[in-house]
């Protein structure tokens, strides 16, 4: 895998507060600094939660601390349907990363059911938990993730989209709130597209991992196999250019899977997969007018796959209609959901 790809540069809005500023904002409140203590000493290496409801920024968060786009993200609540692992190691440190699906308590088919029972899973035997929420806001979904956390696993508030906040200062006060709300070890505003925000957190986090010998080679970023992040990356491609207009119901199969050898290429990988969606005009959707649409999903999942893989990349999109099966316990499993 190539791991200069990082989606963590992207713009950000207002400007990213500075050591200073954070301190500041921090000690007006009253709450723990997160201040990095002595640098660590022998091997450390844990696991670490990503949780939170549904688009707050768990996915750009952990392929920002990861280094390398491991979880796919689009602005559709909902786009995380697995539990990943992101390996990150730096300096004496592995850190062991868990992305989460949104945990979401609006809708209940077998689908959402089974993504819950993702998140349950997830947060129960980490060593740390680093619950994401945007910063200044707190709502209803927030508190339902938060009261699923036992007590004894040390959570990090982590205040994500601190950029979209003009006004700083009204963080304070609501900083203060969240101390009320729940015993947190360490309060994090930050915003997951500022690469010194993710190395801060880093240090922070660090301090969490218990001291043992690593699990992972200095170099593995993840333990996902390429034909379950072609799949995603596929994914990715069908909820960016359909927006909102196709239900998050949609999902992607990988059906081929063939490494060729090539005389021009050092590698060269077929694979056909398949958008499964529930109705006929969900299929005229993502097919667009002349095939355009679904050539542009193809297209650039081909080209992002090719740079993740280091390869080239021969990918053939289908459509097919299932309906019904997000309501479907069997068929939410053979598509690969736990
Ligand atoms: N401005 C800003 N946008 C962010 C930040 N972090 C994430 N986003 C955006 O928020 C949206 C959702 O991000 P994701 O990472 O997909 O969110 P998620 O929590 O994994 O979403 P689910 O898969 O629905 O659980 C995307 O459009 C991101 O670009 C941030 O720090 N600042």
């Amino acid at each position: 895998m190539n791991p200069t790809e990082d989606n963590s540069g992207e713009d950000a809005g207002a400007p990213a507060a500075g050591q200073d500023e954070l301190e500041a904002m921090l000690a007006a409140a009253g709450v723990r600094s997160g201040r990095p203590a002595e640098p660590v000493q022998g091997q450390h290496c844990g696991l670490v939660a990503i949780v939170g409801k549904p688009n707050v920024g768990k996915s750009t968060l952990m392929n920002a601390l990861v280094g390398q786009k491991i979880s796919i993200t689009s602005r559709k609540a909902q786009t995380t349907r697995h539990r990943i692992t992101g390996i990150r190691s730096r300096g004496q440190s592995q850190f062991v990363f868990v992305d989460t699906p949104g945990f979401q308590t609006r809708h209940s088919t077998a689908l959402n059911k089974s993504l819950n029972r993702a998140v349950l899973g997830a947060i129960g035997d980490v060593d740390v938990i680093l619950f994401v929420v945007e910063a200044g806001s707190f709502t209803l979904q927030d508190a339902k993730v938060l009261s699923l956390f036992k007590p004894g696993i040390p959570t990090l508030l982590v205040a994500n989209k601190l950029d979209t906040v003009h006004r700083r200062a009204e963080l304070a006060p609501w900083l203060k709130g969240m101390q009320e709300r729940h015993p947190f070890a360490e309060f994090v505003p930050m915003s997951a597209k500022n690469r010194r925000d993710i190395e801060r957190l880093l240090d922070i986090v660090e301090r969490y991992l218990p001291e043992q010998p690593w699990w992972y080679a200095e170099d593995e970023l993840t333990d996902r196999s390429e034909k379950f992040l072609a799949s995603e990356t596929v994914r990715e491609k069908l909820f960016r250019f359909t927006g909102d207009e196709l239900p998050y119901t949609s999902t992607v199969t990988v059906d081929q899977w063939s490494e060729e050898p090539s005389r021009q290429h050092k590698r060269f990988v077929r694979i056909a997969a398949t958008i499964v969606v529930e109705r006929d005009s969900h299929k005229a959707m993502v097919i667009g007018e002349g095939g355009e649409r679904l050539k542009r999903i193809s297209t650039e999942a081909r080209q992002e796959l090719e740079r993740l893989f280091d390869a080239k990349v021969f990918l053939e999109v289908w459509v097919k209609v299932r309906s019904g099966w997000a309501d479907d316990e069997a068929r939410v499993r053979s598509f690969g959901y736990e």
